[in-house]
């Protein structure tokens, strides 16, 4: 036989307790009968402690009291047959009366003694219970309410009662025995004394009950039905992908609950873990959904945990000194003057050199905690073996949890990885020496983020979320941006990962969502957004978001940026960019920048700072990390000259393909910086930068390709202009070329530790003689390629190649 619990929100409503009655219509048949425990209706039980503390406080309680009637006679009108209602309304009237009578008492007396609270507060279950066993004995005949108090035998702690679990065992086998053809409405919750009180088996009591009856009985099962889909893998109000696990042992299923999943309380699954019965979590609102199962033989997981509790709000308290080491005694000395006084230790940490001691407790303890230590410690403190409490308010506990961990090595490395790679500090770390769970203190400010992010780490099979703070909007931004909506499924089914745009900025406004914004409409929403534009607001704002996973991105030309890179990888951000200033400004920046990343273990990924999105930073890293040694480097980089030099033939004017290169989205935002050589400057410098050398923009020698005029042009227009009225000059440039039957090109060379880059004629045996488009090419000759040096070639400039290069640099971030 079976026992299965309904809980407040399985009977809380006319269609709740429908849907009770249709899982009875399958349970239940001559050959296996159930046993029914049921809970107060949802709500009630509050109701009626706040009626019984009100009336010790004088007040009245009439109003409660008429709404608790209309909650249960509005259940009566709907679900029962007319004529069956009438009786109903009396036996109910009669529970109400003396319920009253009992209020009445405690507001003449003024005094609500823990034997009247327990009375009071068993008429949620006795009502519901009666009123549904009423209900449902018109499909069932058979159905008999059954009062606890008469099988369930406890001592007399009201509120929080010892069961008697021999006497009970034997109460409950015969009358079981004796009703067996019976279907059995029992009040969860409540027990009795040997004289014959009511008593309450404190909290999670409903649980408690099945959980007894299902023992005493020998059950094949106890069903739990609830209101959610089982015990999640994380607390789903702050882990939007947790989700219902199948199966759990009951270690697990305790150490889960330990610490939040308040789905059952741990100690009500004692009786069925006894005797090995399994305990299934259902959901009254989801019926087929299968739910949790709780019980002794699990199927081997690959999952090495199985999920992660937390509990918010905690406060921890820490002890140092030389007076405790090698003093045996002495953390018995305080845990027993604070469990004495009922102060309920959550975790405890010991340093091994004996020095220091922290536990955690809830923070409404925490000052008599404290008057105790320091009473009962006084001698030592005063003498200075004991150094002050500390106490440190806002903490929170995380813990993973699963028996895997105990085979599986890696598991607390993927777990601090988690929480470094976020920025989160770990204040204290304590494990189960069953090794069934690792728990940390953290911050409560970074509870969610460190639930987030490890729920990532461990459950791969999900999606991992990367939050993305986005700068620029114009050229690279905007074409990303169309990227990453093209392929959002296709990188959630085969990279499993999930692009969240935080924060968009450009220089006008500014717009922020952690759930992400939408790629379709972000244009005409940021457009919208109340939001102007403020640089430092918005790195401000993307740190106290505090969301994990985090990467900004800079997809701008300016200078402005730059200056937050080193407060955003404080902040344990990683930064993926296409703009060159931050890595080719000075040599101190520059080593600053890697420095500040690394020690904050997050990612600095720029791979279309040289070369678009061809492979040449991340080439050169490789071959730096592996041991090789760069000799030469030469180089076209870039991407607008090369254009211009394949398409500056026969009739063409130099303006017109200026241009062409421009609408083609190859220049820099302001062209100058493309035809001054300045950004294929940067470009060498990175460069040299990367292969080892300290370098400065002062050390790559230009060769100018520009006439005086149109260096001097004030103005991209001016620029333009200049460009036009020196058309002689590069009409003489292509015919001296042309007549060589050469092509000019634009090269740079890091040799030796020096950098230029010269405007060349090359012949067709030159091997960057063969370009085309707006091609880059680049040969490293190094120790180990040294006879033939390795090459990388291609379309070195436009949006697509480039926002191509920054999305696989962010998916980068992602994979680490
Ligand atoms: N075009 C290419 O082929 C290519 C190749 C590699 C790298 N890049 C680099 O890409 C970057 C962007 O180029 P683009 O063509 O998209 O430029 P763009 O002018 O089209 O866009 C720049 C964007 O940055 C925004 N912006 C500028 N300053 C800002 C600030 N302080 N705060 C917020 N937003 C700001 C602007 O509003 C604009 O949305 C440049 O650094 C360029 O060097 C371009
Ligand atoms: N303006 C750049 C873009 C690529 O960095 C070029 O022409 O090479
Ligand atoms: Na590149």
């Amino acid at each position: 036989m079976k026992v299965l619990k309904f809980g407040g929100t399985s009977v809380g409503s006319v269609s709740s307790i429908q849907t009770l009655l249709e899982i009875l219509k399958e349970e239940n048949s001559n050959e296996s009968k159930p046993v029914v425990v049921l809970s107060a209706m949802s709500g009630i039980t509050n109701l009626l402690i706040s009626m019984a503390e009100g009336a010790a406080q004088g007040e009245e309680f009439t109003a409660q009291l008429a709404e608790l009637e209309k909650r249960h006679f509005d259940v009566v009108k709907a679900l029962l047959d007319i004529q069956n209602q009438n009786p109903a309304y009396t036996r109910l009237k009669i529970h109400f009366n003396q319920l009253e009578e009992l209020l009445q008492g405690v507001l003449t007396l003024r005094e609500l003694t823990a034997k009247t609270r327990d009375q009071i507060v068993s008429f949620g279950e006795r009502c519901s219970t009666l009123m549904i066993s009423k209900i449902a004995a018109q499909h069932f005949p058979e159905a008999l309410f059954v009062d606890a108090s008469e099988l369930i035998k406890t001592d007399s702690s009201f509120g929080q009662a010892k069961v008697n679990l021999e006497l009970t065992d034997l109460l409950v086998q015969s009358f079981c025995s004796e009703n067996s053809d019976k279907l059995l409405f029992v009040t969860g919750f409540i027990a009795g004394n040997d004289a014959g009180q009511i008593t309450t088996l404190g909290r999670g009591g409903s649980d408690y009950t099945a959980a007894i009856l299902g023992s005493a009985l020998n059950a094949e099962e106890i069903q739990i039905w609830t209101d959610v889909n089982g015990m999640m893998t994380a607390d789903p109000r702050m882990v939007k992908k947790a989700f219902p696990l199948e199966e759990l042992s009951y270690t697990e299923a305790m150490e889960l609950s330990y610490f939040g999943a308040k789905v059952i309380y741990p100690p009500t699954m004692i009786p069925a873990f006894l005797k090995r019965i399994p305990i299934v979590i259902k959901n009254t609102f989801e019926p087929a959904f299968p739910g949790t199962v709780i019980r002794h033989d699990c199927k081997s997981s690959s999952l090495p945990i199985k999920g992660i509790s937390s509990i918010n709000n905690i406060s921890i308290l820490s002890l140092e000194g030389s007076g405790m080491v090698g003093r045996s005694g002495f953390s018995g000395r305080l845990f027993s003057l604070l469990a004495r006084e009922q102060i309920n230790i959550i975790l405890i940490t010991q340093s091994s050199s004996e020095h220091s001691i922290t536990f955690a407790v809830q923070p409404q303890d925490v000052q008599k905690a404290k008057q105790l230590i320091e009473a009962e410690f006084e001698l030592e403190l005063l003498a200075n073996k004991l150094e002050p409490l500390v106490v440190e308010a806002n903490q929170a506990i995380l813990a993973i949890v699963g028996e895997n961990m105990k085979q599986t090595p890696g598991v607390s490395g993927k777990l601090f990885h988690a929480l470094g790679r976020n920025g989160i500090n770990v204040r204290a770390i304590a494990q189960g020496s069953s090794e069934y769970n690792i728990s940390v203190i953290i911050s409560s400010y970074d509870l969610a983020k460190a639930l987030n992010a490890v729920h990532d780490a461990f459950f791969i099979e999900l999606t991992k979320t990367l939050h993305a703070f986005c700068l620029g909007t114009g050229n690279i931004g905007k074409t990303l941006f169309n990227q990453l909506n093209a392929h959002k499924e296709y990188l959630e089914k085969n990279n499993g990962i999930q692009v969240k745009i935080a924060g968009i900025s450009n220089t006008r406004k500014m717009l922020f969502n952690s759930d992400g914004l939408s790629l379709d409409s972000w244009e005409q929403e940021l457009a919208d957004s109340m939001h102007g534009a403020d640089l430092a607001g918005f790195v401000e704002k993307m740190k106290e978001m505090n969301l994990p996973n985090c990467v900004f991105i800079d997809n701008t030309a300016s200078p402005k940026p730059i200056s937050f890179y080193e407060d955003v990888f404080k902040a344990n951000i990683s930064v993926v960019t296409c703009n060159k200033i931050g890595n080719s400004a000075s040599f101190e920046q520059y080593k600053t920048f890697r420095d500040t990343a690394r020690k904050h273990g997050v990612d600095f990924f720029y791979e279309t700072n040289v070369g678009a999105g061809l492979p040449i930073i991340r080439t050169l890293k490789d071959l730096m990390s592996s041991g090789d040694r760069v000799k030469r480097i030469e180089a076209i980089l870039s991407g607008t000259i090369s254009f211009i030099f394949n398409y500056f033939k026969g009739d063409a004017n130099f303006y017109d393909v200026v241009k062409e290169a421009q609408d083609k989205g190859y220049t820099e935002p302001d062209p100058r910086d493309d035809l001054s050589g300045r950004d294929f400057m940067r470009k060498m410098l990175i460069l040299a930068r990367d292969a080892g050398y300290e370098m400065e923009e002062a050390d790559v020698q230009i060769d100018n390709i520009l006439p005086q005029p149109c260096l001097e042009a004030k103005t991209v227009e001016d620029f333009y202009a200049a460009l036009k009225s020196e058309d002689a000059f590069f009409a003489d440039l292509k015919k001296q070329a042309e007549k060589e039957k050469k092509v000019l090109r634009y090269i740079g060379k890091l040799e030796d530790g020096k950098a230029s880059i010269t405007l060349q004629m090359v012949d067709e045996s030159h091997p960057f003689y063969m370009l085309s488009g707006s091609d880059n090419i680049i040969s490293f000759t190094t120790d180990r390629y040294k006879d033939r040096p390795l090459v990388v070639k291609g379309p070195g400039a436009g949006a697509e190649v480039t926002a191509a290069g920054v999305f696989a640099d962010l998916i980068n971030v992602g994979a680490n």
